[in-house]
C-alpha cells in the first residue's frame, strides 16, 4: 500500500494494492500488521457502515476520551468529500481540516487520528461508507462541531441548498463552545 502524508501529522491517505484483470478488480482493503507496520500501532475494534444518498452531509462528530476513536474510513460505492479537523486544543494545527475525495473507484482511505472531529459529503447519488473504529461507539461520550461553524469555515463543495442533514447534526455547537480534546491526552 502506498501512504501519502497530509498537512496534518497523523493524517494519512492511504491507497491500497488493487490487482484489476478482465473479472474486475482484487484488493486486500486492511491488513492489521501491514498497518502497525506502516501507519500506527492503532488496534480497530468496531467496522460501520453507512449508506447515503446526495447532499448528506454526516459531521463533524468525535467522541472524547476516553472513548475517543481513531478512524480509518473509505467509500466502496460513490463518491464523497471527507473531511479530518483538528480539534486538540494545543495542537499546532488546532482548527485546521483535510479534505480527500474518497471514491469507489480511487480505493483511497483516510486514517483519522483520535483528537479529530470527522465528517463527509456525498457528492453521488449514493454512497456506501465503511470505517473501522479504533474504540466501540460511546453515545454518552459523543462530541460534534456545527458543520458549518464559521471559524472553520469548511468548503464542503457543495451548493449550501443541496446539503442534507439529521436533527442531530442541524444543532451542534460551534468550535468555540464545543467540548475539545485535552491534547495533553495520550490519543492512542
Ligand atoms: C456512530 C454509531 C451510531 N449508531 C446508531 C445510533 C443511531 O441510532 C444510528 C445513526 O447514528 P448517527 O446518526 O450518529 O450516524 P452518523 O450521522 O453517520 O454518525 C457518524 O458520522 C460520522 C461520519 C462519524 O465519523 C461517526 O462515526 C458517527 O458520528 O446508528 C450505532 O449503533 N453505533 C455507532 O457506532
Amino acid at each position: 500500500m502506498n501512504i501519502i502524508q497530509t498537512d496534518i501529522p497523523g493524517v494519512v491517505i492511504i491507497e491500497p494494492r488493487v490487482f484489476g484483470d478482465e473479472r474486475g478488480y482484487f484488493m486486500e482493503s486492511f491488513s492489521q500488521a501491514q498497518f502497525e507496520r506502516e501507519v500506527c500501532p492503532t488496534v480497530f475494534v468496531q467496522d460501520n457502515e453507512s449508506c447515503s444518498r446526495y447532499g448528506v452531509l454526516r459531521g463533524l462528530h468525535y467522541q472524547l476520551p476516553p472513548r475517543s476513536q481513531s478512524k480509518l474510513v473509505r467509500v466502496v460505492e460513490g463518491r464523497v468529500v471527507d473531511f479530518a479537523v483538528d480539534i486538540r486544543v494545543g495542537s499546532p494545527t488546532f482548527g485546521r481540516y483535510v479534505a480527500v475525495e474518497l471514491t469507489g473507484e480511487n480505493h483511497r482511505q483516510l486514517f483519522i487520528p483520535r483528537g479529530f472531529a470527522h465528517g463527509f459529503v456525498t457528492l453521488s447519488q449514493r454512497a456506501v461508507f465503511q470505517y473501522k473504529c479504533d474504540e466501540y461507539y460511546a453515545p454518552d461520550h459523543e462530541g460534534a462541531v456545527a458543520w458549518n461553524d464559521p471559524t472553520l469555515a469548511i468548503d464542503w463543495r457543495i451548493p449550501t441548498g443541496d446539503v442534507v442533514l439529521s436533527e442531530k447534526d442541524r444543532h451542534h455547537p460551534r468550535l468555540e463552545a464545543a467540548r475539545l480534546f485535552d491534547y495533553g491526552e495520550k490519543l492512542y
